[in-house]
């Protein structure tokens, strides 16, 4: 039998000691806008809505968002938003001139694309403090040259400093989901200026070139793309890389030479 996906990834989070440990890593939110990522039935919530200045919530679940309602009705500080954070524009809930804290318990069968669009917004952000599938923090914090570094943790670690803070079991969850969970802190910090680059979605073009096909060698995955050999052995020689090279064991910095010498 197939194990149950439940709806929505709703894992709800039931450890005490845990939704305490992950609304601690925000740090001090008096004075800050937080912003929560599908607060289900509030386990970060209720903790945060006595420490935040301002707590906005985004939930998808038509019948979770009016629970909340109406739980933190008392609460002048905290707003629900129901609705797709995908389609919410996180910058718009952060007053101007202030960057916001995100947290969440993120549902796992979006995860990476929450990741990214997080990143499109990261002049209104400052920390995200977030939960996934360990496997796919793995890969967000991994280092360059590492197993898991790939496509998810060049692109994560072009816009921000990722530090993995603790792993949960199952159990921790109600219903259990079939995977260890780890909590995230990722604290925003483009690299495009640093590195050079002025063509930021021309550049994540670049990436999702580079680790295509993640067996073949760098050389092989541009030549697939229409480089010919000539320009990418130029580029190569000017970045100062092989070009037997794999996409996994280049720091950042050596594909950002590469890009702009292509
Ligand atoms: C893993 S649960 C976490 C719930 C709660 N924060 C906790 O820790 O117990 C994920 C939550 O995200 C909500 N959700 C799923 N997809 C969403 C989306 N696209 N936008 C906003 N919330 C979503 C689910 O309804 C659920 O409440």
């Amino acid at each position: 039998m197939q194990p149950r996906k439940p709806k929505l990834g709703q894992n709800f989070l039931v450890d005490d000691n845990a939704r305490h440990r992950i609304a601690d890593a925000l740090g001090d939110v008096s004075q800050r806008t937080v912003l929560e990522i599908g607060p289900g039935h509030g386990a970060i919530t209720t903790i945060l809505a006595e420490r935040a200045k301002r707590l906005v919530c985004i939930e998808l679940d038509r019948s979770l968002a009016p629970e909340l309602r109406f739980k933190f009705r008392n609460h002048p500080n905290v707003e629900i938003v129901e609705g797709d954070v995908l389609q919410t524009d996180l910058t718009a809930l952060v007053p101007e001139g202030e960057k916001g804290l995100l947290i969440g318990n993120l549902p796992y069968y979006i995860t990476s694309d929450i990741l990214l669009h997080m990143f499109t917004h990261e002049a209104a952000l400052e920390l995200a403090v977030v939960m996934m599938q360990r496997e796919v923090a793995d890969r967000v914090a991994a280092e360059p040259g590492s197993r898991d570094f790939g496509l998810l943790g060049a692109t994560a670690q072009m816009h921000a400093r990722a530090n993995s803070l603790f792993t949960l079991p199952p159990q921790a969850f109600a219903p259990p989901p079939d995977v260890y969970s780890t909590v995230l802190r990722l604290a925003f910090a483009p690299r495009f200026d640093e590195l050079g680059i002025a063509d930021r979605k021309g550049f994540d073009r670049f990436l999702k070139l580079c680790f295509q096909q993640k067996r073949k060698t760098l050389s092989n995955n541009l030549r697939a793309a229409g480089y010919t050999p000539a320009q990418i052995a130029d580029a190569c020689a000017a970045a100062g890389i092989e070009s037997s090279t794999r996409a996994e064991a280049l720091p950042l910095d050596r594909f950002a030479e590469l890009f702009r010498a292509l």
